[in-house]
Formats: structure tokens, C-alpha cells, sequence
């Protein structure tokens, strides 16, 4: 490439990434992917670099994205808020990982990984222990003085607890609006939509994503409204002149002590290859998350190293993020048909002109529900771009406008069920249509059986979902229960191609079912919102169905980790008439509806008669809950502070390092998991 060349692809450059930034921090548009973007900018870095004199001084390379508007008071930084420098694969962390050696010339140095939180970044200060001001990223220099909205926040505390709190400090934080907000605020608007269509009046906009949701909502003028938003926030950096840590995994300890949200996902990775695990860890655990998130953050631990690298104009020297690459395509959409889940909802599938997307063909994606729909806009022949994240099902993110049909008209969500024809339902609050033909709908019977039989379930692995279609259709069974009545002459005689052979293994299947577990019997019947785990955390508490068919709503909500939303669907559950029958038909099955009597220890067994135990930090194997039964089995007492007295501290990761500190200083025993581990009885 000739200078001239390059000062006109610079240039060309300059102003498409100009033109992206600008609508992506004031408009929050995004025309093209991260990844594209990226791309981008890191075309013009090494044209520059090559050409060093062609360099602008304002250019993209140069700075922070983000503006300030004129609708906030302009606050400058105490300590300018940078960008982050990002990387899409891993040479590129080994290659930070060599420039962070060699800007340390020899030092023995270890990372923190943290997760890329996709929301807007906010500068938050304190003086005296208390909230005086909250500011936006604005150009890195100066911010929008949004304090007002930020007190909104449940869960930024507006004064820090604790006795050590510093007397002036700053914090970082990423504002985020987690994706039940974002939902709910989208069917409140279609809700809304559904009047306005009544009234001829003109639609409002769906929120695009929860990112660009947080970052609009942050900005608007009326704090009422913030507020009826629940926005949330992570911290993620202490900033000060006399830093009272000197690593940055300890300023993250104590910003939790001080009562700041900080995610328990961050880790200590001693070397690159450890961060390189981390990184594969999250790629597919983010999505169980309740915010969206976007990379991971590695961070040089020490404070003292983090100044010795010191930053660039633009990001940390001592940081990187690594972004997970979402694959996307553009392809024709075909049509919408509607498939019926086992609790009726109805959901939307895009058949797609087939695609080439991240190794497999695409011929069909999600689109979740009709707010989505609505929300794409989606129109008769659109071409629209499918992205595959960590979910296995593809799911259509936008239309390219630009390839709209004229007269193109938009898809309109059906109005009764695909399957039997009975008008849908919505039910208030929630997106998804339902067809209410519970015992009369045939996807709605089979998808139920076939989670009864699923591995998890009754583990009935015999029946598939066709050999359950034939044997729904000759009126062999009806529902799961009929299942244990089931005779092998009558599958015999009603089931084509039905061997004797396989007649008996199903037989056998369904029987040897009847030893499965009351906790997964629990979660074999379907009730809305109990997956296997709860189901598991109910069976424990309760002990029998009986007993939970008779809890009452206060009592349910008081059972650990099981909020209002579960509680309310058991209640439905227990009161609906259909699913009374079912349970009494289920009780003659011989199925397990009760847990067994729980085993006391023999005298032999209580090891730790007379012993007494504080349990802390995080295990690998057990639950902290866990670990306090295996120690009352076992004869032990679990207190809650550590004295003198104390014969055990069991010790997991993440442990506070002043339990530790005084613990060593009371000469307590500390044990690892491990540790704790081989002192049981085996
Ligand atoms: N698609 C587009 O059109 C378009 C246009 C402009 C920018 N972008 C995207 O925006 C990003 C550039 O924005 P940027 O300059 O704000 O950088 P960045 O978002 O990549 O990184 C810096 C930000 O990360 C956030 N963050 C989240 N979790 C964090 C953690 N644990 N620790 C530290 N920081 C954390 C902070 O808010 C911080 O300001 C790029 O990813 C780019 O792809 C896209
Ligand atoms: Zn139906």
C-alpha cells in the first residue's frame, strides 16, 4: 500500500468507526456486530502503526467511544474511565501475557478474571462513607452527572457499612438492566401496543436489548421512572489515593464487606493457561446468569504492578478483555410455524433458508415469543441475521432493513392452537400465548409424558417420543399414570411392529421406575417452575407430596432459595382440579411420594460428638448447606464466629482473609475441603 493509499483507507476508516460510535453511544444502535466493529478499529490500528505519521491525534485508536450530552450537568473525572483493549482468541491473551512479564521484568505476578458485564460504565463516590455523586463514562474525561438516577438502584448502597470504610473513595461499577426487567418492561409495552392497536394509535418501540435499555434508562430525565425500571449494578474497581488493599481480589473482598454488589464469579488465575480455563468455564455458564455479559475481564492482581504498567491514553496496560464471539449470518426468513411445549405456551420458530453458521447448517432459529416478533418487526420475506451464542437453538437478532420486500407485510402472531384450534390465552404478565386445552391438546399430553420418562425423571428410557405418540393415539394410555397398568399381551396386541421382547423391557422400565426418588418423582410431574433442583430443594423440606400439597404460601416462600413465583405456581398447581386427579391416580401407581425416614448416626458414626465447626467460603463438592448436615450427622455442632473455643474452621475457597487471620490467631484448626473430607467415615 502506497502512503496515499493508506491516508485515504485511514480516513475512510476514521469516519466509518466515527459513524458507528456515534450510534452506538447516542443513539445505541448497533448497525454492524462487536466483532465486526472490532474489526475494524483493529484495521485502522495497524495502518497506523505502519504509518505512524498519518496518526490523527483525535483518532478512534485515541480515545474512549462514549460523549457526554447537554442533558446532565458535565463532571469531570477524578481518574479517567478507559476503554478496555479486547482480544477474540487466545494468542492474543498470551501475547498481553508476554507484554505483562516484560513490563514487570521478572516479577512473580498473578491475575484476577472477571466477566465482561454488558451494560453502561459508572463512576460512583463516597465521601465520609456516603454516596455523593454518580457520573456516566462520557468521553473517559468528563461524564453526565447522573446521580438522581442512580440512587434508583436498589442495590448500590447510598452509604458503606463497615468500620474501616475510607473517607473518600471511588468506585466502578457496571449498571445493567438484567434480562427479567427487560422482559417485563417489553410486555408491559406490548401489552400496551395491544391497547393503542384498539385505539388506532400509533405503536411504542420494543426495548432493542437489556444493554442499550440500561444505558437509555440511566439518561432519562424523570428518576420515577429509573426507578420503575430496576436497574442493577456490579462493582467491579475501588479507586483511592491510599489504597487500603494491595491486590485487587482483597478491594473486591472489602467492597463486598462494605455492602457493594459485587459477582461472586470472579477468580484468582495464577497463570494464562488458568485464565484460558476460566474463559472456557463461563463460555457456556454465562447464559445461566440474570444479566447479560459479553467476555472476560483479566486483570493484573497487584496494585503496585497495575501502577508500574500504568495505561495508554485510551485503556490499562495492566487489562484485557476477551471477547466470546457470537457467530452471526444473514439469511432469507422462510416462513413462522408454532410448535406447543408440554405447558401449552406456544412458541415461534423462524424456518430459514438454510445457512452456513459456526460450523452446522441453520435452517431454523428461535424467536422465543411473539414479543419478539413484534420487537424484530419481522416481515413476509426479510432477510435477517441469526446468531449463535451459548444456547444450542440460533436465534434471529435483527432484519437488514435495507433488503425489506416493498409492500412487505408484517407477521401477524396466530390466534388459536396450531395443534387442537383453541383460541390462545396470554396470561397477565407473562410473553408466551398458551393454549389452554390442557387434557385435549396433543403436545401438551405427550411433551408431559415424555418429561416424566426423561433420564432426570422417571428415567424410563424404553419410551420414546413415537412409541408414546402410538400408544396416545390407539388410547393405550392417557396420561403418565396409566403407565404402571400398562399389561405386555395389551402392547402386544394394540402396538404394530411391538416384539415380545421389547414388550417386556417396557414393562420392566416402567417398574423398576417405582424405586426413582420422590425428589425426582417431584420433578417428573411437571409443576411450572420446579426443575430438578428445586424440585430436590422441596423433597428435602418437605419430605412428602402430602406435606407439600398442603403448604400454604408463606411457608413455601420461607423454604430456602424458593421464591414467589414457584411458590405461586405449586399453589395453582395443588388448587387446579385436573391436577388433583392426576395426583390421586398417581398414588396408586406405587410410585415414591415420600422421602425415607432420615437415618439418625449410630453411636459409632457421631465422630464429632462434643466438636464444634464454623464453615466458610465456597466448596467444590458440597453446598456450605451440605457440609453443616454432614457435620450435625455426624454428632458436630456448626456455630457461626470463630473463637477460642472453636476446634474447626472449615475452609473454602473465597473465605474472607480476616476469618482466616483471626482463626490463625486463635489457633483454631483449619481445614480444606479436602481435608474435612477424609476425616469422615467412608
Ligand atoms: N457494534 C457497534 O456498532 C459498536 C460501536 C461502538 C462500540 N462497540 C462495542 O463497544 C465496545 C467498546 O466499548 P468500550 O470502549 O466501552 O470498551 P469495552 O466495553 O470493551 O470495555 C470497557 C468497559 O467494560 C466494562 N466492564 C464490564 N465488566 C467489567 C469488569 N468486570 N471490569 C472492568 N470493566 C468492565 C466497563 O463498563 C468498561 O467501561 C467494544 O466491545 C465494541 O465492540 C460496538
Ligand atoms: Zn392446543
Amino acid at each position: 500500500m502506497t502512503a496515499e493509499e493508506a491516508k485515504k483507507k485511514i480516513a475512510a476508516l476514521t469516519e466509518q468507526i466515527n459513524h458507528y460510535n456515534h450510534q452506538y453511544y447516542v443513539n445505541a444502535i448497533s448497525e454492524v456486530t462487536d466483532y465486526e466493529f472490532d474489526m475494524l478499529l483493529k484495521e485502522l490500528e495497524q495502518l497506523e502503526e505502519e504509518h505512524p505519521t498519518l496518526k490523527q491525534e483525535d483518532s478512534p485508536t485515541q480515545r474512549v467511544g462514549g460523549t457526554i450530552t447537554k442533558n446532565f450537568e458535565t463532571v469531570a473525572h477524578t481518574y479517567p474511565m478507559l476503554s478496555l483493549s479486547n482480544s477474540y482468541n487466545e494468542e492474543d491473551l498470551y501475547e498481553f501475557d508476554q507484554r505483562v512479564q516484560k513490563g514487570l521484568e521478572g516479577e512473580e505476578y498473578e491475575y484476577v478474571c472477571e466477566l465482561k458485564f454488558d451494560g453502561v460504565a459508572l463512576s460512583l463516590t463516597y465521601k465520609n462513607g456516603i454516596l455523593k455523586r454518580g457520573v456516566t463514562r462520557g468521553d473517559g474525561a468528563q461524564g453526565d452527572d447522573i446521580t438522581a438516577n442512580i440512587k434508583t438502584v436498589r442495590t448500590i448502597p447510598l452509604k458503606a457499612q463497615g468500620k474501616d470504610v475510607p473517607d473518600f473513595f471511588e468506585v466502578r461499577a457496571e449498571g445493567f438492566m438484567s434480562r427479567a426487567s427487560f422482559d417485563r418492561i417489553n410486555n408491559d409495552i406490548a401489552e400496551e401496543n395491544i391497547r393503542r392497536e384498539q385505539e388506532g394509535k400509533k405503536h411504542l418501540n420494543m426495548l432493542a436489548n437489556p444493554r442499550n435499555a440500561a444505558a437509555g434508562t440511566f439518561k432519562m430525565q424523570d428518576s420515577s421512572v429509573v426507578a420503575s425500571r430496576q436497574l442493577d449494578c456490579y462493582v467491579y474497581a475501588y479507586m483511592s489515593e491510599n489504597d487500603p488493599v494491595e491486590k485487587h481480589e482483597e478491594a473486591l473482598q472489602k467492597l463486598k464487606e462494605w455492602g457493594f454488589n459485587v459477582s461472586p464469579s470472579y477468580q484468582r488465575c495464577r497463570n494464562m493457561d488458568e485464565v484460558i480455563a476460566y474463559i472456557k468455564k463461563w463460555e457456556e455458564k454465562r447464559f445461566e446468569l440474570p444479566l447479560d455479559t459479553d467476555g472476560v475481564v483479566i486483570k493484573v492482581n497487584h496494585i503496585k504492578q497495575q501502577k508500574e504498567l500504568g495505561s495508554t491514553a485510551k485503556s490499562p496496560r495492566w487489562a484485557i478483555a476477551y471477547k466470546y464471539k457470537a457467530e452471526s449470518a444473514t439469511t432469507a426468513l422462510e416462513s413462522i410455524t408454532y410448535q406447543v411445549g408440554r405447558t401449552g405456551a406456544v412458541t415461534p420458530v423462524a424456518n430459514l433458508a438454510p445457512v452456513q453458521l459456526a460450523g452446522t447448517v441453520v435452517k431454523r432459529a428461535s424467536l422465543h415469543n411473539a414479543n419478539e416478533i413484534e420487537r424484530l418487526d419481522l416481515h413476509e420475506g426479510d432477510q435477517v441475521f441469526v446468531e449463535k451464542g451459548g444456547e444450542i437453538i440460533p436465534k434471529v437478532t435483527g432484519v437488514d432493513l435495507s433488503q425489506r420486500l416493498k409492500d412487505a407485510k408484517p407477521f401477524e402472531f396466530i390466534h388459536a392452537c396450531p395443534s387442537c384450534g383453541t383460541a390462545l390465552e396470554r396470561k397477565e404478565g407473562e410473553a408466551a400465548y398458551y393454549c389452554p386445552n390442557e387434557l385435549g391438546c396433543l403436545p401438551q399430553v405427550k411433551g408431559r409424558i415424555e418429561h416424566f420418562v426423561a433420564r432426570k425423571a422417571m428415567n424410563i428410557d424404553s419410551l420414546g417420543s413415537e412409541r408414546i405418540e402410538q400408544m396416545l393415539e390407539v388410547g393405550l394410555i392417557k396420561d403418565a399414570t396409566d403407565l404402571y397398568s400398562l399389561r405386555k399381551v395389551d402392547l402386544i396386541a394394540k402396538l404394530e411392529k411391538f416384539k415380545d421382547k421389547s414388550a417386556e423391557k417396557m414393562v420392566a422400565g416402567i417398574d423398576a421406575s417405582k424405586e426413582i426418588p420422590f425428589s425426582r418423582v417431584l420433578f417428573a410431574i411437571g409443576i411450572r417452575f420446579v426443575g430438578a433442583t428445586v424440585a430436590e430443594k422441596l423433597a428435602t423440606h418437605f419430605r412428602s407430596l402430602e406435606a407439600l400439597s398442603k403448604a400454604d404460601r408463606e411457608t413455601l416462600i420461607n423454604v430456602p432459595e424458593i421464591g414467589e413465583k414457584i411458590a405461586d405456581s405449586i399453589l395453582a398447581f395443588f388448587q387446579d382440579p385436573k391436577q388433583q386427579a392426576f395426583i390421586e391416580k398417581l398414588k396408586q401407581t406405587g410410585v415414591q411420594l415420600e422421602m425415607p425416614e432420615q437415618e439418625e448416626a449410630t453411636v459409632e458414626e457421631a465422630i464429632f460428638e462434643g466438636q464444634t465447626f464454623v464453615v466458610s467460603g465456597v466448596f467444590q463438592d458440597y453446598s456450605r448447606d451440605e457440609l453443616k448436615k454432614l457435620i450435625q450427622r455426624y454428632g458436630g455442632k456448626v456455630v457461626s464466629s470463630i473463637s477460642k473455643k472453636l476446634n474447626y474452621l472449615v475452609a473454602g475457597d473465597k473465605m474472607g482473609p480476616s476469618k482466616k487471620e483471626k482463626a490463625e490467631k486463635l489457633e483454631v484448626r483449619i481445614v480444606s475441603e479436602q481435608e474435612f473430607k477424609d476425616m469422615l467415615p467412608l
